[in-house]
């Protein structure tokens, strides 16, 4: 009898293995046969946008690709160039900018009608929106009605969104054409850009080097001239460590300034961590224009009720405008490598040059907010995430980053307790994270409110209106290297926990200096070993530095920003 028992246990137990299988390796042909079609549409895109490139001539091109933001807007309310030969010019920078940096995920064939119809409506004499005819990137999870959001999950795609996002829907009704669809990694949930649909971004200052992430396609893209303006999203950093990494602008704003309806994030039902979407450029004067553009009216609140009717605040970015701004270069989490604290004492001199007052500040208990950060970005200790993925088709090197969510929640805190007697408090720190009950989750939220509150006090007591701080821990590194660092995001990951408005500009580059001082560079645990490693040969790279405010305060954070940017950018 216990024989046939054990027995029967057996041959289920294999039976389900058997089968489980089977099915995986179905899914896995279904999802392959997906990305092969995708393959063929991208290919066909290209060759679309190579043909569509010729309908201008070289001369044209060359002039059109001579101009900066405000130059080419200037030209096209002139009618120096049509629409329709603007796109024809950005079909083909596109197309250059993606030989090095394989950024642009799908060309917008809609473009060309759209160019047509802003030319027919500008031959009638109908009045100029301010954006006429300005091709603007977007990045492949911000909704594009008849695109598909696929956040690198080959599941989802063939299943295109049905709306534009807010802030593209807006960018379009003044007059801006949405041309290209840029690359993410896969699930958002990193600072690198790649996935097993579209491939690795590269970083078009150096190959091998990630432009960053989530908004990675848009930097490398804006980097690499392909163009002049984008629209990125930012949970943790997704916006400011591609700008840093590529050396350009972006901003993200406070969480209600643009609405995020259809926007869909790394982790839906995400209280107190949420994503804000934010323009990227080349310049944070273009940023500051598009804030400008759309906080000029209520578009955004008459469109997304949530969203509070907050105009621009031009009192705030006023040249001239003097700040008290709170500097740090160092967390008490991370501490960056050498270039990146380098740049930010260069833009406090620059800022002090200007007339602001720098005043050293020291953001409380940022070890407990980045555990609080990861709890809650995770919200289900990572269950959402490694469904999708475990339905789906990783490159490998995120299998592997997703490992520690795999292990029970009692075993993480067991193993911390273990790296805690070895010396390793910051590991042990991050394996308290996940919150093993709603209770605990409770108060996770309860102590982020709590914080927030504490934080504002703090600068109020220091009187500063304002803070200045590294980007990121690095320079741009390897590809696989955010997916070992996760606990890198330190930096950004904050404003977002708080709601702040921040924004990145560049500040300078990785220096033969930088480079040396590496060398003295602490090296106590993993991670430390990490950043210091992918730090390396990184002579030539962009560095940014970061501008933080309260919420609704974003014309603060431009202006100073555009002061260091002027200041410093070489
Ligand atoms: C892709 C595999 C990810 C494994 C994740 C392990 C758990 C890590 C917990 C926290 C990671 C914090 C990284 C945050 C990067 C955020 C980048 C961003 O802003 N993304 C946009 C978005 O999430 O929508």
């Amino acid at each position: 009898m216990s024989l046939l028992f054990v027995a029967t246990i057996i041959v289920g137990a294999l039976s389900y293995y058997f089968i489980r299988r089977e099915r995986r390796k179905t899914r896995v042909a279904e999802l392959e046969e997906k990305i092969r079609v995708r393959t063929k549409e991208r290919e066909a895109d290209f060759k679309w946008a190579e043909e569509e490139s010729k309908k201008i001539s070289e001369e044209q091109r060359k002039k059109i690709g001579e101009l900066d933001f405000e130059q080419l807007r200037a030209a096209l309310q002139r009618g120096d160039f049509t629409c329709s030969e603007v796109v024809s010019a950005f079909y083909s920078f596109a197309l250059k900018a993606n030989e090095n940096t394989n950024a642009v995920v799908l060309f917008i064939r809609e473009s060309r009608k759209w160019a047509a119809e802003w030319d027919e409506r500008a031959k009638k004499g109908e009045k100029k929106p301010p954006l006429l005819g300005v091709p603007i990137s977007i990045k492949e999870c911000t909704s594009m009605k008849g695109f598909d959001q696929t956040r690198g999950y080959a599941a989802s795609i063939h299943k295109p969104s049905e709306h534009d996002a807010p802030l593209v829907a807006q960018l379009k009704e003044l007059g801006a054409i949405p041309f290209v669809q840029t690359n993410v990694p896969m699930s958002l949930l990193s600072y690198t850009c790649g996935n097993s649909i579209y491939g690795w971004t590269e970083n078009p200052a150096k190959k091998g080097r990630t432009p960053g992430g989530s908004s990675g396609g848009e930097s490398a893209i804006i980097a690499a001239g392909g163009s002049l303006l984008g629209v990125g999203g930012d949970v943790g950093g997704s916006i400011r460590i591609p700008a840093h990494y590529t050396g350009i602008a972006g901003i993200k704003p406070s969480h209600r300034r643009f609405s995020s309806k259809y926007c869909t994030g790394s982790v839906p039902g995400r209280p107190l961590i949420n994503s804000s979407e934010g323009p990227m450029a080349p310049s944070i004067d273009t940023c500051a224009e598009i804030c400008k553009l759309s906080w000029s009216s209520t578009w955004q609140s008459d469109h997304d009720p949530y969203i509070p009717p907050v105009l621009w605040r031009q009192e705030l970015y006023e040249e001239g405008k003097k700040y008290r701004i709170g500097y740090y270069t160092d967390d008490g989490w991370f501490t960056p490598t050498p270039g990146c604290a380098r740049v930010v004492e260069e833009a406090k001199k620059a800022l002090e040059a200007k007339g602001h007052t720098l005043i050293p500040f020291h953001p409380p208990d940022v070890p407990e907010i980045n555990r609080l950060f990861v709890c809650s970005v995770c919200v289900d200790g990572g269950a959402y995430l490694m469904g999708l993925m475990e339905n789906d088709i990783p490159p490998p090197v995120f299998l592997k980053a997703l490992m520690p969510l795999r292990v029970p929640i009692l075993i993480q805190r067991l193993a911390g307790f273990v790296a805690g007697l070895l010396g390793y408090g910051r590991i042990q720190k991050l394996s308290k994270a996940m919150a093993r009950s709603t209770s605990e989750l409770r108060s996770s939220y309860a102590a982020i409110e709590e914080y927030r509150h504490r934080f504002i006090h703090e600068m109020q007591k220091a009187g500063v209106d304002i803070l200045l701080c590294p980007a990121n821990i690095m320079p741009a590194p390897p590809h696989e290297g955010p997916l070992h660092l996760s606990c890198g995001v330190s930096y950004t990951a904050i404003f977002n926990l708080l709601d702040f408005g921040a924004g990145v500009c560049r500040a300078g580059t990785w220096s033969t200096e930088d480079e040396r001082k590496l060398a003295d560079y602490p090296t106590t645990d993993i991670w430390y070993k990490m950043a210091k490693d992918f730090s390396k040969d990184s002579v030539g790279l962009p560095l940014g530095v970061q501008v933080a405010a309260p919420p609704y305060m974003e014309e603060g954070v431009l202006r100073v920003l555009s002061d260091i940017e002027h200041a410093l950018k070489k």
